[in-house]
């Protein structure tokens, strides 16, 4: 809560990038929103058609209207105004269908497109669990600037079009009867829907710009709250972190304030120069002689048009409300959204071959490189432990392989394919696992390891379940594979946690199975046997890299690389290693005798 959480990600790694951990920024957000909606823009050109037609048919029922109020009133036979009657009744009626048919197309173009861009926000998260770190962040993510993608075109871009079209068809009108009445209406029409909208933006942006940030600390910040009251009451900072909170919420609604008086000082000066155009048009076409009936026409069509026009400044307002969201949503996706590469067969689960070459990663210019020139050869069914210090770049190579962070040199292969060609969503059923602080859902034990592999039966869940040694206490709950975790496994302990991670990755089965700190959590005894199990369950052809702080276990495994500061110090075997002198041996030594205490200890 004091400090955020460390951010971290791809991003550090790559020169185009933004502070580590956040995505790159884009150029134009909005080009990144329409290259989403590609697919559906058809349904959403159809929508701003029929959102054209709508309004299209308001401004005719007030200018038909008025010409039969005003014809009307001079008593002319019946049959000079039946057209109009007619014409009233089915502008009317149409208008309506007209909205209604615009609100079912533009909704239903935009709510297929909302859930293709969640599925792949929430791909991309699921990618890169350096960015799921900050999870107040991303569900903000996920929930309210998916939502300005929405808003973006239902609000925006269809009624912006829409209006434009429509004024663009009302001075064309307005000019039939007076040219000077249609210029007089083009400038009103051009100050409601171009220089006011102008304005509201220019007034808000900077607000705007601050909102969305402050809204997404502000998810942070209730997250922190709720997951570490325990440990902010422990140590005394409650008041303090409640304070900071609180001075952002504030901040907040002073923002708001401040957007709402803004809007509504706009909203005024838009019914200003609603009735002022009217009143110019009245003026002009009284000047050029028109009608009577016709200079009614012309005002009350002015006043429609001009009303239409100001939908602009809503849009504008909205747009700059937007923008902060959208960036954020276009650069998490930046890398999502580019094509795959193309003409290969896509990636199975079965058997793959994996080598680093020469790969360094950086966080930071400047920093000490996490990985320097690590190189490795993992085919099919090799077994490989990555062990060091703390520190030394293990889970850096876990993310490195599945794909969340990408070197600033070298390069990492699948099936002599660069990592980075594969699409976001493709790599997690070659390369997967258990990754550090794997995440576990308020679901039932039998939702959270279905995520690993939708559609397993019984027996798979239990041979899973089994290998990581949870199997037993699943059979002893009364509700079975239906008892519910709780909220990030609250209801479990930390062991049964792990358990059950572990358990999802081993269902998931990728051909390349990572396993960072399987049995963490675990008492020495049962971390034995889990490892055991865990190996003895991944299918044959399948390899693994497991990365472990403890070296009980690995004697079996094929290679054991030992790294520190990001460099491999040690490779070989188990046997190898503890016979020659160096790091391995005398964190061995001291390990064994550290657990043989244990073991002795224990009742
Ligand atoms: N997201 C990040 N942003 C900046 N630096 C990072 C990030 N993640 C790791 N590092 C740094 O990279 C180095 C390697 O970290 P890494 O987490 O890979 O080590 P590790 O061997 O897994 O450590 P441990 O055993 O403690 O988990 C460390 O110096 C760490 O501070």
């Amino acid at each position: 809560m004091t400090e955020a959480p460390r951010p971290a990600g791809d991003a550090g790694t790559r020169p185009d990038a933004g502070a580590p951990g956040e995505p790159a920024r884009v150029r134009s957000p909005e080009r990144t929103v329409l290259r989403l909606a590609r697919p559906y823009l058809d349904r959403l050109l159809g929508a701003g058609l029929l959102a054209a037609a709508t309004e299209f048919a308001g401004l005719a029922l007030m200018a038909t209207a008025t010409w039969l109020l005003m014809s009307a009133a001079g008593r002319p036979p019946l049959d000079r105004l039946t057209v109009a009657i007619v014409a009233v009744r089915a502008l009317a009626v149409s208008r309506g269908v007209l909205r209604y048919t615009e609100r079912l197309a533009g909704h239903d173009a935009v709510l297929r497109m909302i859930t293709d861009v969640r599925a792949r926000v929430f791909a991309t998260l699921a990618a890169r669990p350096t960015l799921r770190q900050r999870s107040g962040d991303a569900l903000s993510r996920l929930v309210s600037d998916v939502e300005a993608v929405q808003d973006l075109l239902l609000r925006v871009l269809v009624p912006a079009s829409a209006a434009a079209l429509v004024s663009a068809v009302a001075v064309g009108g307005a000019a039939l009867i007076s040219p000077a009445a249609a210029g007089a209406l083009a400038v009103g029409l051009l100050v409601a829907g171009v220089a006011l909208p102008a304005l509201a933006t220019a007034l808000t942006r900077r607000a705007a710009a601050e909102l969305a940030p402050l809204r997404g600390a502000l998810a942070v910040d209730a997250v922190d709250l709720t997951h570490g009251a325990a440990d902010l009451a422990a140590f005394g900072a409650t008041g303090h972190a409640l304070e900071a909170a609180d001075r952002r919420a504030r901040r907040l609604v002073r923002l708001e304030r401040r957007l709402a008086a803004t809007g509504f000082a706009v909203d005024a000066a838009g019914v200003l120069v609603s009735g002022l155009t009217s009143g110019a048009v009245v003026l002009a076409a009284l000047a050029a002689d028109v009608d009577g009936v016709l200079v009614g026409v012309l005002a009350v069509g002015t006043l429609a048009a001009v009303e239409i026009a100001l939908a602009l400044v809503g849009a504008g307002r909205q747009w700059t409300q937007l923008r902060a969201g959208l960036s954020r949503v276009a650069a998490l996706l930046g890398s999502s959204a580019a094509p795959p590469e193309s003409g290969d067969t896509p990636v199975g689960p079965g058997p793959h071959d994996v080598r680093f070459a020469e790969v360094t990663v950086r966080y930071r210019k400047g920093a000490a490189p996490a990985l320097d020139g690590f190189d490795l050869h993992l085919p099919p069914g090799r077994r490989v432990a990555v062990v060091g210090p703390s520190g030394a770049g293990k889970s850096t190579l876990a993310a490195v392989l599945t794909g969340s962070v990408r070197p600033e040199r070298g390069q990492v292969t699948l099936d002599g394919r660069d990592l980075s060609a594969y699409r976001a969503g493709e790599l997690p059923r070659a390369v997967g696992g258990l990754l550090a602080e794997a995440y576990v859902f308020h679901a039932t034990v039998r939702e959270n390891l279905l995520l690993g592999r939708p559609g397993a039966d019984e027996d798979e869940l239990a041979a899973a379940t089994a290998a990581a040694g949870l199997l037993d206490w699943v059979r002893e709950q009364p509700d079975g594979w239906d008892t519910v975790v709780g909220e990030e496994g609250g209801q479990l302990s930390g062991g049964q946690r792990q358990r059950l991670a572990l358990a999802r990755a081993l269902l998931a089965a990728p051909g390349v199975l990572v396993l960072d700190e399987p049995t963490e959590g675990l008492d020495p005894a049962a971390a034995d046997a889990v490892l055991a199990s865990t190996l003895a369950a991944t299918p044959a052809g399948h390899s693994v890299l497991l990365i472990s702080h403890r070296l009980s276990g690995l004697a079996d495994l094929d290679e054991i690389v030992v790294l520190d500061a990001g460099r491999v110090v040690q490779r070989g075997r188990h046997a190898e290693l503890v016979a020659a002198p160096g790091w391995y041996r005398d964190q061995w030594l001291l390990q064994d005798a550290a657990e043989r205490g244990y073991l002795a200890l224990r009742p």
